[in-house]
């Protein structure tokens, strides 16, 4: 391991997180999913707890479980073993302090963007003008203010994501569950997003939970990237990434700590890595 990574601990902002009250613990976790009697085991031994306002990457190989374990947090799947606990408690059907982001933004074709950001504030009964001024704060902290009225099939991809992650907001979840939402995105607009989350992940102090394939992307937006071994998975290291709250992710590129620490996440998954 390089000395980034050993001295990583050390770092003010990582130190401070890992103070932070915790927010999500998976306690001995494992889950199985059995389809037409046969029964596959997707992820097993489970122990990790999250702490509030961490930004936590996931990576790992396909069909490890990373899917699984949001799933969990949120709710929507039970463990098979062991327990997640959120807040204290255990997580037992929809857990209503979550929001799910995935690479389909879901947007309703048939709504604009106003609209479909006022979803959930319809579904919570909030009154129209309260609505309207919350509609009009969430455009402008994702920076779509003048596309109200736009429909979404005339948005870029971006926009659309940035229409999904105001919608997301408006729900005002604790916790934000992104399963590869920038996947689809072209090199350029998938910088411009992780910026855009970056920022807003910090600036309310969100915490994330944030899967991907992509190792720098992983870098760059985490505090602490977990890394899990094949099917059925589990978490084989736990990595602090002490780039701090006041990184530029424009300017990661040129920061040596942050080639050191991709190097180090490619030597962790490397298949003979643990031959
Ligand atoms: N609802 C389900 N029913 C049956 N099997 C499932 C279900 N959800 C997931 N699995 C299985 O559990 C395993 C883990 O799936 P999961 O989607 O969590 O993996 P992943 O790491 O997110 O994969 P990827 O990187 O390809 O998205 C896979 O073998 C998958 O087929």
């Amino acid at each position: 391991m390089t000395a980034v990574l050993k001295n990583a601990v050390t770092f003010e902002a990582v130190g401070a997180k890992a103070a932070a009250p915790t927010v999500i613990s998976f306690r001995d976790v494992s889950k199985s999913f059995t389809v037409k009697g046969v029964t596959k085991q997707a992820s097993h031994s489970i122990n990790v707890d999250i702490q509030q306002g961490q930004v936590v990457t996931i990576i790992g190989p396909s069909g490890c479980g990373k899917s699984t374990l949001l799933n969990m947090v949120a709710g929507l799947f039970a463990p098979t073993t062991g327990e997640v606990v959120y807040r204290g408690e255990p997580v037992s059907g929809i857990n209503g302090r979550t929001g799910y982001m995935t690479q389909s933004d879901h947007l309703l074709p048939w709504r604009d963007v106003a609209s479909n950001i006022a979803t959930p504030l319809e579904i919570q009964g909030v009154p129209k003008a309260q609505r309207q001024a919350r509609i009009a704060e969430l455009m402008a902290l994702v920076g779509l203010t003048g596309n109200e009225k736009a429909y979404p099939s005339q948005l870029s991809g971006g926009m659309r994501k940035r229409a999904a992650l105001a919608r997301l907001l408006a729900y005002d979840p604790e916790t934000l569950l992104m399963d590869e939402p920038f996947a689809a995105l072209d090199a350029q607009l998938r910088l411009r997003m992780q910026t855009e989350l970056f920022k807003l992940s910090r600036q309310l102090k969100k915490t994330v939970l944030f899967v991907t394939h992509d190792l720098d992307e992983a870098v760059a937006l985490g505090d602490r990237c977990l890394i899990f071994s094949g099917r059925p998975g589990t978490i084989v290291r736990d990595v602090p990434i002490p780039l701090g709250d006041d990184r530029n992710i424009l300017q990661l590129r040129k920061d040596p700590r942050y080639h050191e620490l991709c190097g180090d996440l490619w030597e962790f998954i490397t298949p003979d890595h643990d031959a």
